[in-house]
């Protein structure tokens, strides 16, 4: 049994949370790992327990399943050793808003939106009356793009971005430390399950790269994590823009450029 914090980690059967199970795992920390596919979490689950000598718990778990879902938030809420929850599951869809389908655009917004959510409102009780914990949730810089045609899938990664920052502003005081990862675009298997031919994505980053960039953030207990933005400064400017509107959005009156002529 590990000292550390336990990790419970969504989406670890490939990918970004696989290579997260095994970061975490090398840093000596019992997992607890979800996903539909159990047959490949039990061989990483295999893997890791022989490799890391940490114990690592299976749930097979299909985040749009509603009982799967209640499953794993009883989990989060009553299992004091999980002190880690990476929101990490998540998808995105072919074609455009209008090709899409109403029905695919509740799954997609199922899985990355109301999931993460959902998972995050379970453990954050406990969490905060213990003044510990760690929240981190797997953005996108596609939610920062509406420019870049995915237009569902951005809005739940811009989703993800603000549900971050409000829970940095409201758990951060109780000990509780949220953080966004903004990845772009990294070779896992997301683009072939969305029907997109990897060899025409540009610039990919290479997912173990990834993650260990996104834990530099962890380590350093940043709050946005952007591991391919060169200069902070950007995102930190970006922020300080929204910031510096705020005060001037409480108005008794319409703006003048909105008020017909006199
Ligand atoms: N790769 C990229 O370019 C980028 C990815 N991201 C984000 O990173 C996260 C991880 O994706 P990535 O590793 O790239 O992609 P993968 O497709 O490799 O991994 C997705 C993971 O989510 C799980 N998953 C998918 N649907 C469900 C479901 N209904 N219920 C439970 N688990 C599910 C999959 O497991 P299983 O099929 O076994 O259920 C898998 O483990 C996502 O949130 C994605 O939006 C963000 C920016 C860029
Ligand atoms: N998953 C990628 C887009 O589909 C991304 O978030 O860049």
């Amino acid at each position: 049994m590990s000292d550390r914090p336990a990790v419970l980690i969504t989406g670890a059967s490939s990918g970004i949370g696989a290579v997260y199970a095994n970061r975490f795992a090398k840093r000596g920390h019992d997992l607890v790992l979800a996903a539909r596919d159990k047959g490949r979490l039990d061989a990483l689950a295999e893997r890791l327990r022989n490799e890391a000598g940490v114990a690592v718990d299976v749930v097979k778990a299909d985040l749009t399943a509603a009982a799967d879902l209640a499953g794993l938030e009883a989990r989060l809420a009553d299992d004091a050793r999980i002190g880690i929850l990476l929101n990490n599951a998540g998808a995105s869809i072919p074609g455009t808003f209008a090709t899409q389908g109403a029905g695919a655009v509740a799954d997609l917004i199922a899985l990355n939106v109301t999931a993460p959510t959902r998972l995050a409102a379970a453990v954050a009780p406990r969490f905060a009356a213990a003044g510990t914990g760690a929240i981190i949730n797997i953005g996108s810089v596609v939610g920062l793009a509406p420019e870049l045609g995915l237009t569902v899938y951005g809005a739940t990664k811009a989703f993800i971005l603000y549900l971050s920052q409000g829970l940095q502003l409201e758990l951060g005081s109780k000990g509780v430390y949220v953080q966004a990862v903004l990845p772009a675009a990294t070779r896992t298997e997301i683009w072939e399950r969305s029907g997109r031919d990897i060899n025409t994505v540009q610039n990919l980053m290479d997912v173990g790269e990834l993650v260990d960039a996104a834990l530099v953030g962890f380590d350093r207990r940043e709050a946005v994590t952007i591991p391919p933005l060169p200069d902070a400064g950007q995102f930190e400017a970006f922020d300080a823009a929204r910031k510096a509107m705020l005060p001037n959005l409480g108005q008794p009156r319409a703006a003048a450029r909105y008020r017909a002529a006199a």
